[in-house]
């Protein structure tokens, strides 16, 4: 079943059209890929998703529901987690309050409960810490739960801000180039994780990634694009070798980095 849908979407800046025309559905328990060259407008669809921009044209539905009636506060609430290209984490707290962030959805006891803090905010609270101390054993963070964020080599921030995403309990999960910056080992840990929260925790991810190794290990499905436009979509494989594919990457050297397919 499909959960999120996108249709005939289009987004200018001024003169350059971004994403012309675009249609892509992401279903439910899929690992769905954006690959193209830089400037393909892959990380704009993200951006449309969380509502930051709004299409001149086209429809964006999740789970049945008209994603542009609502606004970038709303879309967490309906279960769609993201990651970003620059990792955004409160640097100057622990990584155990950074994951707890991604509780806010889940909060469900007002102001005055929490300064009082009765009873009914005591045994949310503890489910929360319950819920996040799940990710924290699921991606191996326990070593480093108490530091801060700040002294954090860059490979455990980026864990740290997938386990914020993961706190929320998302049906769906953006992960924005989940391994750049990555070493060859950390990759590697990155795609064991995305199979396990597909497999295990039943969560659908839409990525936007340039290691084709990473995208043909994990990915069911992969849309290729360059300047906004869909090029192909199909397996890793099938992408990869498609004629348009090939052309719009051809001197970027990009697209010869290739995996083994799981689709
Ligand atoms: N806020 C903005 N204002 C104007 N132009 C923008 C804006 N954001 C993106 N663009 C332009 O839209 C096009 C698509 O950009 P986008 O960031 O979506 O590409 P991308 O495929 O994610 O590239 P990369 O792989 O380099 O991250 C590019 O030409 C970019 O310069």
């Amino acid at each position: 079943m499909s959960l999120l849908e996108i249709e005939n979407v289009t987004l200018r800046f001024g003169g350059l059209v971004a994403v012309d025309n675009v249609s892509l559905n992401v279903n439910e328990g899929e690992v769905f890929a954006l690959v193209g060259p830089n400037g393909a407008g892959k990380s704009t669809i993200f951006n449309l998703i969380s509502r930051f921009y709004d299409p001149a044209e086209g429809r964006i539905t999740f789970d049945g529901n008209d994603l542009l009636t609502r606004t970038s506060d709303q879309v967490p609430s309906f279960g769609i987690a993201r990651t970003f290209q620059n990792i955004e984490l409160f640097e100057q707290a622990s990584v155990l309050q950074n994951l707890l962030v991604g509780r806010h959805r889940h909060r469900q006891t007002g102001m005055l409960s929490n300064i009082v803090f009765s009873p009914k905010a005591h045994r949310e609270e503890l489910r929360h810490r319950a819920a996040v101390e799940e990710v924290i054993d699921f991606l191996n963070l326990q070593a480093y739960r108490d530091k801060m964020i700040g002294g954090l080599p860059y490979g455990v921030r980026k864990v740290v801000e997938l386990g914020r995403a993961l706190a929320s309990e998302p049906k769906l999960l953006l992960l924005d180039e989940p391994a750049s910056g990555l070493s060859v080992e950390e990759t590697q840990d990155m795609a064991f994780w995305i199979e396990d929260i597909q497999t295990q925790m039943g969560i659908s991810v839409m990525m936007v990634e340039h290691d084709m190794g990473l995208v043909s290990a994990v990915s069911n499905r992969v849309m290729a694009l360059s300047d906004g436009k869909e090029l192909a979509t199909g397996t890793a494989a099938e992408v990869q070798s498609h004629p348009a594919v090939i052309e719009a990457y051809l001197g970027t050297g990009e697209i010869s980095k290739t995996g083994t397919s799981r689709a």
